[in-house]
């Protein structure tokens, strides 16, 4: 029986949600590139992966961005001993308990996108000592969000800059986070639950728990050299976060785009062309040290980059991360529940006989 440790190179769905080219280094959502899908608005491009159809559709959305006070009391309480991120997945199991439909509708699916930014916002303020701030209705998705957070009104520049984060990383095939989430749905279980279980595998460093290690490198390469700092990780077995890829073997799409979005930032913080040559010199030289393991930037490394560029506290990264993966995470879950089989792979034993 032969095993593919971490399922490498096993193809476990058939999916008509994105679809990505590896060798060339493309994404496309449904049947569109990921360059044009940037151009729309988030709520847009949510709707296309949920529907498969190009409209504009922000009423619901408004209107499903409100927490019940027991939620914000419950989350204000967590998050006074619990960290950002345990706080967020615990919350998520908390809005809408006694749902429990199959298979998972679109109403669900919006429900959830909609409130993950009010629940990361209260959690982060509570954090902080500061009062929830309500969702505005007039405002569209990113601008609303950064909003929440601030308790003022967001730049443009910094509602687009969020925006095409956000755009660019919804949706990733059948990376881990989004096969926990169908793994759960294939129980028959509930679309809160897999939520929560899929925050759970993403806040993981190997994951989209990797750009709080992205800026660490960045800090410590600053103090010294790519090449002593790459050194010493590989020698203590450690990886360097924001490069390598399951899928790509070479750069990863968001990255290019998201360090075009960085390279538009005015007026361009000092740190900018620093961040690029570092990850150019990271390239170079993880391919000397690894040869033909194809290592490249992925989207963290300029996801943080980014965020860190329009003032977005690291603590705050992965929260973001799981509110746009949200519509990846739930278009999954509605097309594993449409046409459902229970995931139950073997395990080879190999202990004592
Ligand atoms: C949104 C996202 O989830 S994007 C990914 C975010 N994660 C990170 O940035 C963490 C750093 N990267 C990694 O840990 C890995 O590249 C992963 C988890 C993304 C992919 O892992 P896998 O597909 O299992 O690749 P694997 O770990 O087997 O790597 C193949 C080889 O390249 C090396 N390698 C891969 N990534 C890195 C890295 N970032 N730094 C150093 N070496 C690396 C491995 O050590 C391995 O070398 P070996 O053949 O000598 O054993
Ligand atoms: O696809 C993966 O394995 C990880 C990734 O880049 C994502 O989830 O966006």
């Amino acid at each position: 029986m032969e095993v593919s440790r971490g399922l490498k190179g096993v193809t476990a769905v058939k999916t008509s949600i994105s679809d990505i080219d590896g060798e060339e280094g493309a994404l496309q959502y449904r049947t569109t590139g990921l360059a044009e899908c940037m151009k729309h608005s988030f709520e847009k491009v949510s709707h296309y992966i949920w529907e498969n159809e190009w409209r504009e559709q922000k009423i619901s959305f408004e209107e499903n961005r409100f927490l019940s006070n027991s939620v914000k009391t419950m989350i204000q309480t967590l998050a006074a001993d619990q960290s950002l991120i345990a706080t967020i997945r615990s919350a998520v199991s908390m809005v809408d308990i006694s749902v429990d439909e199959w298979p998972v509708s679109r109403k669900t699916a919006e429900r959830l996108t909609a409130v993950m930014p009010s629940i990361v916002a209260c959690a982060y303020r509570a954090k902080q000592d500061k009062l929830f701030v309500e969702p505005r209705t007039d405002l569209g998705h990113v601008e609303n969000f950064l909003y929440m957070i601030n308790g003022q009104m967001p730049s443009e520049e910094q509602t687009a800059a969020l925006e095409s984060y956000m755009i660019a990383t919804m949706e990733h095939g059948l990376n881990a986070s989004t096969f926990t989430s169908r793994v759960v749905i294939s129980t028959q279980s509930d679309a809160y639950s897999a939520a929560a279980a899929a925050i759970g595998a993403l806040k993981g460093p190997l994951h989209g728990g990797a750009p709080t290690g992205v800026m660490a490198y960045l800090d410590k390469v600053n103090k010294s050299s790519v090449a002593t700092v790459i050194d010493e990780k590989l020698q203590n077995g450690e990886k360097i976060m924001g490069f390598g890829h399951r899928v790509y073997n070479t750069t990863d799409p968001r990255a290019t785009a998201l360090k075009e979005q960085l390279l538009q930032i005015s007026p361009r913080p000092a740190w900018v062309d620093r961040a690029v040559m570092i990850e150019e010199e990271t390239v170079e030289h993880l391919n000397q040290r690894k040869p033909g393991r194809k290592l490249y930037a992925n989207v963290e490394f300029y996801a943080a980059a980014l965020m860190k560029a329009i003032g977005i506290p690291a603590e705050l990264f992965t929260p973001i991360f799981c509110c746009s993966r949200m519509v990846g995470w739930t278009a999954h879950m509605m097309e594993q529940s449409r046409n459902n089989v229970i995931f139950r792979p073997n395990a080879k034993y190999v202990g004592d006989q």
